[in-house]
């Protein structure tokens, strides 16, 4: 049976990454779908913005909800400090299994926790199941139109407090208009855009970062 796409990205990194080395991963992963087979990771342009907030929010607790093969959750886990962890969720069987390994070949999979399943159904177990109190840090980064649902869960499950920031992936391409109306127009977010471009191609795209107000 022929590979998948993601199985091809993952051989790369095998066998052309330094095991152990989150930025190596990155950087593989970024040379593989730029210059041989584009994949929906959010690429090197917008990571370093993604970087950036990251850095900036410092997290103790960070979730992601869209792990793919596991790009985002490398490049935002070797950026936590020590103790702190992110939990990343992924529905598809498939690329979980092939996100699990990035992890453990990055050498971060003791700050991340993978969870397999459909965000509606795992974020409302994040307080008991995986004792979560507040969320620091959400990266968006799933299918476009669970953003706004997802936030309004979160908000609704009290994981967000005064600060907790959430930053948004492809708010124009493939874009996600109705969670810009839903932030923007709310009392409860300050948001700021980020313009940037889509991984690997010259096409406009950009991130929408939007921290909780209480
Ligand atoms: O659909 C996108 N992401 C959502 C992926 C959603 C789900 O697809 C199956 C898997 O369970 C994943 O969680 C996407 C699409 C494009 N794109 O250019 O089409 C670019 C991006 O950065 C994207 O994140
Ligand atoms: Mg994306």
């Amino acid at each position: 049976m022929n590979q998948s796409k993601e199985q091809r990205i993952l051989n790369f990194v095998l066998q052309n990454a330094v095991r152990g080395d989150p930025c190596s991963v990155v950087d593989t992963i970024d040379k593989y779908c730029s210059q041989k087979e584009w994949a929906m990771n959010v690429g090197d342009e917008k990571g370093k913005v993604l970087d950036k907030t990251v850095e900036e929010a410092n997290p103790s607790v960070a979730l992601e909800l869209g792990t793919y093969c596991g790009y985002s959750a490398v490049r935002i886990s070797r950026l936590l400090k020590a103790g702190a962890r992110l939990l990343t969720v992924e529905f598809n069987p498939e690329f979980a299994a092939i996100a699990k390994q990035m992890i453990e070949f990055a050498g971060v999979q003791d700050k991340v926790k993978l969870l397999e399943g459909p965000s509606e159904e795992i974020i409302p177990q994040l307080k008991k199941k995986y004792e979560v109190d507040t969320l620091d840090f959400v990266f968006l980064d799933h299918w476009k139109d669970r953003y706004t649902p997802d936030t309004k869960l979160l908000q609704e499950c009290n994981l967000l407090r005064k600060g907790s920031v959430l930053l948004a992936d492809n708010v124009i391409f493939p874009g996600a208009p109705d969670f810009l109306n839903y932030v923007r127009k709310s009392p409860h977010f300050q948001c700021t855009n980020y313009p940037s471009h889509l991984e690997y191609m010259q096409v406009e795209d950009a991130m929408e970062k939007a921290v909780f107000l209480g």
